[in-house]
């Protein structure tokens, strides 16, 4: 993944007059940081080298915080513990699972061009991390199991989420299908676009419900990641929505108008 994106961003950077002078690194997110540190298995070695353009660093909403419920923290505190490496005849052993970090911007920073200028405007936010009120809308962290190429979120639906009263709104739950499928295909593929989603609502999620998003990897062909979704209670006693994606790999020149 890291020569797919470092490739891609060398393309993006050709494209435009206005990259001069940027360097890679200060077009890189801190997620694809956090993807690369993972993909690269080395991530003790990797992190003493700071990549980040900004001396202040940025808030990871991938935290616990006062909104989230006890069942919330009970399942977080779950699969965090996965993530734990185990001690084996005194050596330390990384399992499958990851946690994502998770910030209110991807691309943060690049210094002038007017390419650049249209994508990365100073009021710009992700779209799931824009609400300064913890727990209104969405509060969700994301779990990926790199072996199995899947991933788990658990997602508590705030109360800015209503749709059908006292229950939230198919749009805010195709946000977060889009939002996890995509960064596992992200996460397995490179940079990718949503291409087509197709969801299946299967019974009303109230709000305020701590609920559990799976997706796995359904397939590869050439440049299309296919994925698979099931949105359930946290003890899968109740399916909420059922879906399945498709992402297409991107240069990230396609993100500035071009198909390279
Ligand atoms: C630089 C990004 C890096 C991301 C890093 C993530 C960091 C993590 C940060 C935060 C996590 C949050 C994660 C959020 C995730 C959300 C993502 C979104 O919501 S994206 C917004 C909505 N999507 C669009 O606006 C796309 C608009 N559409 C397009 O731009 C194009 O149509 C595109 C890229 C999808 C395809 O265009 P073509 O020209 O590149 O490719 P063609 O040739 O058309 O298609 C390639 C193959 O895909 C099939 N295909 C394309 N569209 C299809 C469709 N709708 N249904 C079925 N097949 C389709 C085609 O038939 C072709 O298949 P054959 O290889 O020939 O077999």
């Amino acid at each position: 993944m890291l020569g797919q994106i470092v490739r891609s961003l060398g393309r993006m950077q050709q494209l435009s007059n206005g990259l001069k002078g940027v360097r890679l690194h200060q077009l890189l997110s801190k997620e694809t940081h956090g993807h690369l540190q993972t993909s690269l298995e080395n991530t003790r070695a990797i992190s003493t080298v700071s990549l980040w353009p900004f001396s202040s660093q940025p808030r990871d909403f991938s935290q616990p915080n006062s909104s989230w419920s006890p069942e919330m923290r009970k399942v977080y505190d779950h699969y965090n513990t996965l993530c734990d490496p185990d001690t084996e005849n005194g050596e330390e052993k990384r399992g499958p699972w990851r946690k994502l970090p998770s910030y209110n911007r991807s691309i943060k920073y690049a210094a002038g061009g007017i390419h650049l200028s249209k994508l990365i405007q100073a009021k710009a936010r992700l779209f799931t991390r824009n609400v300064k009120e913890q727990g209104a809308t969405f509060e969700y962290v994301v779990f990926v199991n790199k072996e199995e190429k899947r991933c788990v979120c658990v997602f508590q639906a705030g109360h800015l989420l209503e749709g059908a009263p006292g229950h939230v709104h198919g749009g805010a739950i195709a946000t977060m299908i889009d939002t996890v499928t995509g960064t596992l295909a992200g996460f397995l593929s490179g940079p990718i676009m949503t291409a087509n989603l197709n969801i299946d609502y299967r019974s009303p999620m109230p709000l305020g419900s701590v609920v559990l998003i799976h997706s796995a990897l359904d397939r590869k062909e050439r440049r299309k990641t296919y994925i698979t979704c099931k949105v359930s209670s946290t003890d899968e006693s109740k399916l909420y929505t059922e879906a399945t994606a498709l992402f297409v790999s991107i240069g990230v020149g396609h993100l500035f108008g071009s198909r390279n």
